[in-house]
């Protein structure tokens, strides 16, 4: 692997070249989600052949430390025994009823212990489905139709959120989506991220009209940017003062900055919480919960319809068990663990840009953060976008050919588990130090 005098240039990606123009013909992109391309830094999108605990290989057998962990779920690491197990042995039982399931109680007990916001919670199959549905819910319960979004936070591919989304959206220069009718964008009102006063604004122009406020409380799609000090305080009183309801998108944040996520980090409880991602153990699970007079609106209790014909899949429920359990019951040692490995890895950045005299902003939160090619703060999505995306893009690629796999794109955040022990920590040090130069 990758050290001060041995550095990977030149990976063999001819496997990977090869599949990507043979997807090209028949997907859209050659990808199943464009976040995976590699639109915003070039090259090839890596195919990936197989990956276990914080390592991941390429169908070219190139091996790389893995900071995107599937986008988030990977909170144990990739293949984790307790997952394949629980997974192998529901399969055993069939993949699916499409009738409830013992498993399903279980799970969304464990959610509403680690989330005390969350009494009540619906299980769906992806992040997107949890915040479109949550948004219907608060506006079949408030009886308004408005939605404060915030610039560059992103909730998935739902109609009314694509406007100003982050993450691919943001990446790919193309934040508004066509297809996306005039009727749905002007019920998105938009926010600036960490800018309360601007939202206070927006509450008392559309006085009895807003329904709910969607935050990511940390943002994580433009890059990791943390709320600043009483930004959620000050949502959490506008809901108040106005009948708004407050939503945290915690699909990212869930289960990896605190046992209950960022609302748990900052004491600010939301009226409701999506989640995903870890929630799923790396199958395709989303939820979306909250104060139970507020989940008491969704079908069959109340009139909001919401419903999916492998919502609560025994597969997903079971590998979503296994993390939630462990988390439950080790969370004492987890947490303070990914607090000291992101703890090294900051400080160790720190070194290493110093060394050459740069000045480059970091973040980071519990298990995520961000290296942004920026000399100045980040708070936003304006100080997001001023940051140096071609050089990111050289450091994307200098990092891949030194052994380490990050997100395609400035505006994404890393990811790391438990997995990531002291000697994932040198490596990847090391690879920066030479990445860094490299670039330079
Ligand atoms: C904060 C947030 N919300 C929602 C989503 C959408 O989740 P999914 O991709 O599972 O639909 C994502 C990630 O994609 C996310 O980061
Ligand atoms: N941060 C963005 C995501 O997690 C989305 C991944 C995807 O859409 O493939």
């Amino acid at each position: 692997m990758a050290t001060d005098t041995q550095t990977r240039t030149e990976l063999d990606l001819s496997t990977s070249k090869r599949h990507y123009e043979a997807a090209q013909h028949r997907i859209p992109g050659g990808v199943n989600s464009p976040a995976r391309a590699f639109k915003s830094v070039g090259g090839t999108p890596l195919f990936i052949d197989r990956a276990e605990g914080a390592y991941m290989t390429d169908v070219d057998g190139n091996r790389y430390i893995d900071y995107i962990g599937s986008w988030g779920p990977m909170l144990f690491g990739h293949a984790h025994p307790d997952v394949v197990r629980a997974v192998k042995e529901a399969a055993d039982a069939s993949t699916s009823f499409g009738a409830p399931t013992e498993i399903e109680i279980e799970v969304a007990e464990l959610v509403c212990d680690l989330v005390p916001s969350v009494e009540k919670v619906r299980m769906v199959n992806s992040g997107t489905e949890a915040t479109m549905s949550a948004a219907r819910v608060a506006r079949g319960y408030t009886g308004r139709d408005k939605i404060i979004k915030f610039a560059g936070n992103y909730h998935g591919h739902g109609d009314f959120f694509l406007i100003a989304a982050g993450s691919g959206p943001l990446s790919l220069g193309e934040p508004n989506s066509p297809g996306v009718t005039e009727g749905n964008a002007k019920d998105t009102l938009l926010a600036r991220y960490n800018d309360a006063a601007h939202v206070r604004e927006l509450a008392e122009s559309y006085e009895d009209e807003v329904a709910c406020i969607i935050v990511e409380p940390i943002a994580g799609n433009m890059g990791c940017i943390p709320p600043e000090p009483g930004f959620l305080e000050e949502l959490r009183a506008i809901c108040d003062e106005h009948g708004i309801v407050l939503i945290f998108d915690e699909v990212m944040t869930g289960f990896r900055v605190a046992p209950g996520g960022a609302q748990e980090r900052y004491g600010v409880t939301p009226d409701m919480t999506t989640l995903g991602k870890i929630i799923g153990g790396g199958l395709p699970v989303g939820a979306y919960g909250g104060k139970k007079a507020i989940m008491d609106y969704v079908s069959p209790v109340g009139p909001v319809y919401q419903a999916g014909t492998l919502s609560g899949n025994p597969l997903a429920m079971r590998a979503g068990h296994a993390v939630l359990s462990k988390i439950a019951t080790e969370k004492d040692d987890i947490y303070p663990q990914l607090e000291r490995y992101s703890e090294a890895l900051e400080e160790g950045t720190r070194q290493n840009l110093d060394a050459l005299g740069l000045s480059y902003y970091t973040t980071r939160v519990g298990a995520m953060g961000s290296l942004f090619f920026s000399d100045e703060r980040v708070t936003d999505l304006e100080t997001a976008k001023a940051c140096d995306t071609e050089a990111y893009a050289d450091y994307f690629h200098a990092m891949l050919e030194e052994g380490v796999y990050l997100a395609p794109s400035q505006f994404e955040a890393y990811f790391f588990g438990t997995q990531h022990g002291e000697a994932e920590l040198d490596k990847t040090l090391a690879a920066q130090r030479n990445a860094l130069k490299r670039i330079h």
